[in-house]
């Protein structure tokens, strides 16, 4: 099988080359300057674009290229919308033109993040007339508070705003398309909250972070091993219509961002890392520019049932990784 993948540098797509070495895996990846999402209002350049695509021949394009900078969003609105919206659209229709598959990555920050579990109440009136068989059909619908893919959206701040609105184009413009709401990604490159908690942890003796939000830690690697497996799967079959549509793909279990400090710190205790005093603190306690969700929770069952792809717990490759950020070198760093 062969992927197209936009971007070269992101988490997501180092975990992808890398999974080329694997069997009969080729990963050909265009990024900037090259190809800038950023750039694809303008007509020429997505002909170039699907010329490209056409030249190396895929079988499936992938998407993982996007303005992840939640914070300078806020401030950078027509950046993000150039990249995360216009450009997520033009490269699902570059794809659409070629009638190859899209899989578009996208995130939990499209969700508003208020939802809460349903509570089980026996007492409540409405059950009087129930027999046994309702009340365990009602008891086994009930929520856990995790959002599944038909939950109305409802992002609070650009970043969010502008995937949202990448997610529908490229479903418009490309029937075959795989939308993979993903979360709280990390790995040993790039950006991300593993990777900054252990700098601050070095320079800082001491540290506070949010409590009140929560969600499920992803490695990028489990990203690109799920990416990979959806992408086997429609090439395979590409007329079953079910495998196409929105998809929540995070790693097992949840916790707090402060839960996974407490994660990173105690791996990065065991490898002769930082330790830093980690404190609790609220979201009020850290005021950014753009606002988080407070529940991220994604619901994975349906990318289990239909694509038969389940990512491991979120705690299984946290030290691992923790163990690689404080082997590199400074080079390797930059
Ligand atoms: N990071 C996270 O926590 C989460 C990410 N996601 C989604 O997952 C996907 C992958 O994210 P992740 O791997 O973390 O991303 P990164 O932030 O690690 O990397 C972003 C990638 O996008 C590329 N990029 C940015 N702007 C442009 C542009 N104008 N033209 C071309 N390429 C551009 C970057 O290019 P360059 O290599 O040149 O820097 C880089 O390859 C994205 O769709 C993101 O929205 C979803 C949930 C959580
Ligand atoms: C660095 C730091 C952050 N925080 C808080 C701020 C924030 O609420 C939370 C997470 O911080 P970050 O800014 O690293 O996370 P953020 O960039 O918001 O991460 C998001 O990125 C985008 C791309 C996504 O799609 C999301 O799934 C999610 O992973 O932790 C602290 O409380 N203390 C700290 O020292
Ligand atoms: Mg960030």
């Amino acid at each position: 099988m062969k992927v197209f993948v936009t971007g070269e540098n992101g988490q997501v797509v180092k975990a992808l080359i890398k999974l080329a070495d694997q069997d009969s895996l080729d990963v050909y990846t265009a990024g900037r300057p090259w190809l800038d999402l950023s750039e694809l209002a303008d007509d020429d350049k997505c002909e170039h674009l699907r010329l490209m695509i056409e030249d190396i021949g895929p079988d499936v394009v992938i998407n993982a290229a996007a303005y992840t900078n939640v914070d300078k969003a806020e401030e950078e609105g027509d950046m993000a919308a150039a990249v995360n919206t216009t450009g997520a659209g033009a490269v699902a229709m570059a794809a659409a033109k070629l009638n190859l598959p899209i899989i578009q990555i996208s995130t939990d920050y499209v969700f508003a993040g208020d939802k809460t579990a349903d509570i089980y109440d026996p007492e409540n009136p409405e059950y009087a007339d129930y027999d046994a068989e309702d009340l365990a059909d009602i008891r086994a619908n009930l929520s856990d508070g995790t959002y599944v893919e038909t939950d109305a959206t409802h992002p609070q701040g650009v970043y969010g705003q502008t995937k949202l609105e990448g997610e529908k184009l490229a479903a418009y413009v490309n029937p075959k398309h795989v939308i993979l709401r993903t979360a709280w990604v990390y790995s040993e490159t790039g950006n991300n909250f593993l990777k900054t908690m252990l700098r601050v942890g070095a320079a800082r003796g001491e540290l506070g972070v949010v409590n009140d939000q929560f969600g499920a830690p992803t490695h990028a690697d489990a990203i690109a091993q799920g990416i990979v497996k959806v992408a086997r799967n429609i090439v395979e079959q590409p007329d079953n219509t079910e495998l196409y549509g929105v998809f929540h793909m995070t790693c097992r279990g949840y916790t707090s961002w402060h839960g996974f400090a407490e994660a990173i710190f105690k791996a990065s205790e065991l490898a002769g890392g930082p330790t830093p005093k980690l404190n609790s603190i609220t979201t009020e306690e850290y005021p950014l520019p753009a606002p988080r969700p407070a529940n991220s929770r994604l619901d994975c069952s349906k990318i289990a049932r239909v694509h038969n792809v389940e990512l491991p717990q979120w705690q299984d490759m946290v030290m691992k990784t923790v163990v690689k950020v404080l082997g590199q070198t400074q080079e390797d760093k930059n």
